[in-house]
């Protein structure tokens, strides 16, 4: 794990100015800042050995900071779980790289240029990614969970927030405030989470398993699949696992696919195994979840649903083909020097 000097982080991120923060959390302030190395093999190094980075403090450590000072206690220790969860795991493509620390007051991450799954779903204008881009990035993340659970980790903030994109819009799984190693740990923490992914079985310490990842990340799914919120209190229900599991359960599938083509008949088949899957996920009966291995499982044999109607198509465009070729033919026998002929 590499330590930083934390003048020269404050430095870089031209102290904690305005124009360089890139996001705010209800813990942390993360701020934009491009940092000298000496890591020239690395190839995200530009010319000048200069790398961009994302640099997260305590919100509550900044100068202007009006916190009390529980709340600064609870967000320093916040970030610096952060930094033991994240230093003590391997890299993996699909979770969100630490680079090191300063103090371990300021945290240094690779910097995601392309925004989280929240603003893609819900607040850009045009959501680019088409339908199997989107659910491509479920099975991204499935597959950072499974990674995490494997390692004996509970990430217990699976959201949209939480899921930021790289430069070629690869999803990773970010913000380990909150995250609990199982091994580590002699005494679990109190349930947290956020309101709208929180498992509602996740009542006392006790309780916690990676089931309960397995609930927020149901919600994950529904939300890609449906372009709904978590909670919206503009509809009714509000709650897009209320909302969805019934009409899921009615074989309503069409009505729960919102956008990017997904309410194709291509996609009829993938999209009715994948929210079966989200309905179980979200279940009140914690046992019945799947885990994350039959997860990635489910969700790679999915986005194959699509090319079992492959032959369909096929056959279609071999006959499209085979037509054009007849024209072609016809016109050449039917037309002489000189002459021209249509066909139809
Ligand atoms: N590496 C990064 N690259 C670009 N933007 C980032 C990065 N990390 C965080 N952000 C932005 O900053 C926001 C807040 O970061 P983060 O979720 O880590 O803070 P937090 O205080 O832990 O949040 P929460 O309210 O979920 O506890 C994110 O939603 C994201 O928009």
């Amino acid at each position: 794990m590499k330590e930083f000097d934390y003048k020269k982080l404050v430095i870089a991120t031209d102290q904690f100015s305005p124009s360089q923060l890139i996001g705010k959390g209800s813990h942390g302030y993360v701020y934009k800042a491009l940092l000298l190395d000496h890591h020239q093999e690395d190839k995200d190094y530009d010319k000048h050995h200069k790398v961009v980075v994302a640099i997260k403090t305590p919100s509550s450590l900044l100068p202007s900071s009006p916190s009390s000072s529980s709340s600064k206690s609870e967000q320093t220790k916040k970030l610096e779980n952060e930094i033991n969860v994240m230093s003590s795991l391997p890299c993996n493509q699909h979770v969100l790289r630490f680079l090191g620390h300063a103090d371990k007051k300021l945290m240094v991450v690779e910097y995601m240029p392309n925004g989280s799954l929240h603003q893609l779903l819900h607040v850009s204008a045009a959501p680019i990614h088409t339908w199997l881009k989107r659910i491509d990035v479920a099975l991204q993340i499935a597959r950072a969970v499974h990674f995490l659970h494997e390692r004996g980790v509970i990430h217990r903030d699976i959201k949209s927030e939480n899921i930021l994109f790289g430069s070629n819009w690869e999803a990773k799984l970010a913000d380990f405030g909150l995250a609990v190693d199982m091994a580590g740990e002699k005494a679990r923490p109190a349930p947290a989470g956020t309101i709208g992914y929180l498992d509602p079985c996740y009542t006392s310490p006790e309780n916690l398993s990676t089931k309960t990842d397995v609930y927020s990340y149901g919600v994950v799914l529904l939300e890609i699949v449906s372009c709904r919120k978590a909670i919206d209190v503009s509809r009714s229900p509000s709650s897009v696992v209320d909302w969805a599991v019934p009409l899921i359960k009615e074989g309503r599938i069409g009505e729960v696919c919102g956008g990017g083509g997904g309410g194709s008949d291509v996609f009829r088949g993938m999209n009715l195994r994948l929210l079966r899957m989200a309905a179980r996920c979200v279940s009140s009966d914690v046992e019945s979840r799947p885990c994350f291995r039959e997860i990635t499982a489910e969700i790679v044999a999915c986005m194959a649903e699509p090319l079992k109607s492959l032959p369909l198509w096929v056959s279609v465009l071999r006959r499209v083909v085979q037509l054009k070729r007849r024209k072609k033919r016809l016109r050449e026998t039917m037309t002489w020097p000189g002459q021209t002929c249509r066909v139809w």
